[in-house]
């Protein structure tokens, strides 16, 4: 199999629910996980029925609702960066990224309190439109997260037996905290669409993940467009379309989880184009965090000869649009996080961690900031 893809595969999860065919799926997961850094799973164990009042009756009805009530819920009130952002609120690589979207997260008490690093503040509870104006709404929202969540860390202990490590706290469940200290997040985005010759069409900008996992179900909701949208950068810095498929979620590694596995896992840079024509582009990600605590300069993995050759027969990337991290192997990574988050949210960062932002942002509020 090449290592420079040209499109990004296919996995079906039922195959590493049957034991016949388990081996099958590991393999091809270990394809993906080395040479690509994106794959779609299909047939994730998440309820469509769940899924479909989501797309259908909520996402809607939840951008349709005025703006009084979307700011009365923005992110500018949360220590969390979580609630909603106007279209143009949020910059990737020195441009602005032309989305809305509310930012949620599963349910959590902030663990922070006086003494503890700033960083422990990152993660708490969401804000939630009011319950009489989107009737279920939240329901569905958190349970939709927690099933999503439960696929995340099955998905981590198959990688973990496709890089051929050992599963649990042996392998990369070593680098979750106990589940009433993690928070994972997930967030409802729109993408307007742009007029046919529009010049500039940046959804949002190359960029790497930063976390563990991420996994994205990509939806049009009238499926009446055919722009590519979501697309991944190969090896020799082409870009691949990655377009919406039903049933499926895209997966993607994260700057972390590619660092821990000594590049083994890539991380993989990737883009939206903003639709052209009338309809919106919707998605739903969901990033799979790590413990707040965890340093990864420390938290190197060990792996076997034969396995480290299939990285090196890989090579590494030649071009990439994507910015690198800088600090990120030797903080904490609640830390890394909040830098990440201050610097695409800059006006957040400025009401909630004033410090940290006089630091990143000396001469105050930049009119373009960028985090990746
Ligand atoms: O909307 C998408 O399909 C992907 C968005 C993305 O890459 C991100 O928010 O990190
Ligand atoms: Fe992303």
């Amino acid at each position: 199999m090449s290592a420079n893809f040209s499109s990004v595969p296919i996995l079906n999860y039922e195959l590493a629910q049957d034991p016949a065919r388990r081996q099958e799926f590991i393999e091809q997961l270990r394809h993906a996980l080395i040479n690509v850094g994106f794959l779609y799973l299909s047939n994730p164990p998440v309820d469509q029925e769940l899924l479909d009042t989501l797309v259908n009756k909520y996402i809607p009805q939840l951008f349709a609702l005025p703006d009084d009530t979307k700011l009365a819920i923005r992110m500018a009130n949360s220590p969390h960066f979580l609630g909603y952002s106007k279209l143009g609120a949020e910059f990737t690589k020195g441009a602005v990224d032309y989305r809305e979207q509310f930012d949620f997260a599963t349910p959590h008490i902030s663990r922070w309190k006086p003494g503890d690093p700033d960083y422990y503040s990152l993660w708490g509870p969401s804000q939630w439109p009011d319950e009489e104006l989107v009737p279920g709404f939240r329901a569905i929202m958190e349970r939709y997260m927690l099933q999503v969540q439960d696929v995340s860390y099955v998905f981590a202990e198959l990688a973990s037996e496709a890089l051929g490590l050992p599963p649990g706290k042996a392998g990369l469940a070593r680098f979750y905290d106990t589940p009433d200290l993690m928070q994972h997040r997930s967030k409802i985005v729109k993408y307007p669409p742009v007029s046919s010759d529009a010049q500039v069409d940046q959804g949002v900008g190359p960029h790497y993940d930063a976390g563990f996992l991420t996994f994205v179900r990509s939806l049009f909701l009238l499926q009446a467009s055919d722009h590519p949208g979501l697309q991944v950068q190969n090896l020799s810095g082409e870009w691949i379309d990655a377009p919406p498929i039903p049933k499926t979620f895209v997966v993607n590694i994260g700057k972390a989880l590619e660092f821990v596995t000594r590049g083994l896992a890539r991380a993989t840079s990737h883009r939206v184009l903003s639709p052209r024509g009338n309809t919106p582009r919707y998605s739903v990600p969901f990033f799979q965090n790590i413990g707040l605590n965890v340093r990864l300069a420390g938290s190197v993995l060990d792996f076997s000869e034969d396995i480290l050759r299939l990285r090196d027969a890989r090579g590494s990337v030649s071009t990439t649009d994507s910015v690198n991290f800088a600090e990120f192997d030797r903080e904490p990574s609640g830390q890394v996080n909040l830098i990440g988050r201050v610097k695409s949210h800059p006006d957040v960062g400025q009401i909630h961690y004033p410090e940290l932002f006089k630091q990143l942002f000396p001469h105050g509020l930049p009119a373009i900031a960028s985090a990746y």
